[in-house]
């Protein structure tokens, strides 16, 4: 196991074409693209954790029916020092790297509390975003790096902090139809507030002399104070109607005071983060319009969650749906040292990860009886009671357990929905199949075969689509037989039943997430694959985000 997590894996520079068997349909013509992890050690030093590594980018061009599989690292401020100095020299979740020069803040005096927030890694490697006509590799420091869909090349770095007050912003952001995009970040003792910020980047900006930038016109439309000024709760993303956002504050939280002298105690940022198992969850709604939350104290049991999976508005109520955990043990697991050989004793979860749906009313009748039940949705069990001082503590409907890494049609994002697509696991973190989960029937298809270690599936609909799984699922798949090539996997998203299969021979790392950039009505088909293609951005004919 430590092969497939802890080594370092090859760039792919130069596509190669796969062997494509079974058939791709011809409408689907487009790039997947992805990030994940790919490198562990630099020189004689080692990673602690998984989600240390350096970014690799890694994309899958579809035309005509061929598949073209590329890789490259981003070349981070971080991959590059590492890099020059032959060893990890930059801080990471799961590692604190001595003397990282991104740290020098701490020869300064700590006069100030908020000075002690150090400068983060701008290895962004858990997710690609979308911004006007540009891309970005993510993670949820306050750094995201510009790239070149095409080629992968690395452009700019990106500091967050020069547009909008974050220290931290999640790697999931939501997309509005018209593409703009909404995301949160944590602002940590700014003027004496810990504030989670909810932000939107436009989609479409003015030209000036630089050129568009639409991060220069990033709009705060609301913030929710924290709890605690100096304990924020870490999350890793968060949910969207038509006319709300649903944020999850979550016991379980980053230790500021902590995080400040981490460096000089030696430890890593992950210990600065804790579970704490006598709070509660508070249920955030913020109304987009208004910018306000609605005033009604919602919580629920003590859970840990890290994907939001969608949320909608129906009747009065406010329906959301995550996948929950019982405690913070899972990113526990993924510490390099327990995904080895003994892997299957080492590396089991202490909770399954469940899709919980949540109801919340979102007008509580005051006169509400004290314990009674305020939804009153025949769509689903889950409960918000009644209870004093506009307390409304929920009760979820507990819809499937043993799943990962969520997708939906992102068409219906915001909105009424009735399919999950999901890599199930059940007690160790590790997919082995993926999932159609049918949340109206309450039933589900699945694709697995011996060896085979799907990627999250990504859901893109075919041209006039009617039904909500009228397209494909694609998953790049990592074998464990040493014999057997990765491939990118097409399934019918309807009957989940494979379609082709793209094996490619090159490495190909696990990943973490990615989206997928439908082509412009043929009009990069005429490249190549070898050649560099232009800079811009083919216009979609469907969300690009999907
Ligand atoms: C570096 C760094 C962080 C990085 C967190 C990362 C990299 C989380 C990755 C999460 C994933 C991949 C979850 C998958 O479900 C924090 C804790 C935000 C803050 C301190 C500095
Ligand atoms: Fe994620």
């Amino acid at each position: 196991m430590d092969v497939i997590f802890g080594r370092n894996k090859k760039e792919q520079l130069e596509p190669v074409r796969a062997q494509v068997t079974g058939r791709i349909p011809s409408w689907l013509q487009g790039t997947l693209l992805r990030n994940g992890p790919g490198m562990h050690t630099v020189g004689e030093t080692r990673y602690n954790h998984w989600f240390d590594g350096l970014a690799l980018l890694h994309s899958f061009t579809i035309r005509d029916g061929e598949v073209y599989y590329r890789s490259k690292y981003l070349r981070s401020d971080t991959y590059n020092a590492n890099t020059k100095a032959n060893r990890i020299v930059v801080s990471e979740f799961g590692t604190m790297a001595h003397p990282d020069p991104c740290k020098n803040i701490f020869s300064k005096a700590f006069s100030y509390l908020s000075h002690t927030i150090p400068d983060f890694t701008d290895n962004c490697l858990i997710n690609i975003m979308k911004c006007g006509e540009d891309f970005y590799a993510t993670t949820e420091t306050n750094y995201i790096r510009k790239i070149n869909p095409q080629t992968l090349e690395t452009l700019e770095k990106v500091d967050y902090r020069n547009y909008v007050a974050v220290n931290l912003a999640t790697s999931h952001p939501h997309y509005d139809a018209a593409g703009n995009v909404l995301n949160m970040g944590t602002s940590i003792m700014d003027k004496g507030k810990t504030k989670y910020v909810i932000f939107k980047i436009p989609a479409t900006v003015p030209e000036d002399a630089k050129g568009k930038n639409p991060l220069k016109h990033i709009e705060v439309f609301g913030s929710i104070t924290s709890r605690s000024l100096l304990s924020p709760s870490y999350y890793h993303s968060f949910g969207v109607t038509e006319n709300y956002i649903v944020f999850l504050e979550q016991p379980f939280k980053l230790d500021i005071l902590k995080m400040s002298t981490a460096y000089i105690r030696g430890v890593n940022w992950a210990s600065c983060l804790a579970f704490h198992r006598e709070d509660k969850t508070y249920i955030h709604i913020v109304d987009q319009r208004t910018g306000k939350p609605v005033p009604t104290k919602f919580y629920a049991d003590p859970m840990v969650v890290f994907h939001h999976v969608n949320a909608y508005e129906e009747d009065g109520c406010l329906v959301f749906d995550v996948i929950a955990y019982e405690d913070g043990s899972l990113y526990q697991l993924f510490y390099l040292a327990n995904l080895n050989q003994d892997f299957e004793e080492n590396s089991r979860l202490t909770s399954i990860p469940t899709l919980r749906r949540f109801a919340v009313p979102l007008d509580v009748d005051k006169n509400a009886e004290v314990g009674s039940n305020v939804v009153k949705l025949a769509s689903t069990t889950a409960r918000a009671l009644k209870e004093k001082d506009d307390r409304v503590y929920c009760q979820p409907e507990l819809l499937y357990e043993g799943l990962e890494l969520p997708r939906i049609n992102y068409a219906h994002n915001g909105k009424p929905y009735r399919y999950v697509f999901a890599a199930e696991v059940h007690w160790s973190p590790i997919p082995t199949k993926i999932l159609k989960y049918d949340i109206l029937t309450k039933s589900s298809l699945k694709w697995g075969q011996e060896h085979c270690w799907p990627a999250e599936p990504l859901f893109v609909p075919m041209p006039g689509a009617k039904d909500e799984d009228d397209g494909i699922i694609l998953s790049a798949i990592v074998s464990t037989d040493p014999q057997k090539l990765p491939f990118l996997l097409v399934l019918d998203a309807k009957s989940f039943t494979e379609l082709a299969r793209a094996s490619i021979d090159a490495e190909v790392h696990l990943d973490l997430h990615g989206l997928f950039i439908p082509d412009a009505d043929g009009d990069a088909r005429e490249q190549a694959p070898s050649q560099e293609q232009p800079d811009r951005v083919p216009d979609c004919h469907v969300a690009p985000w999907t």
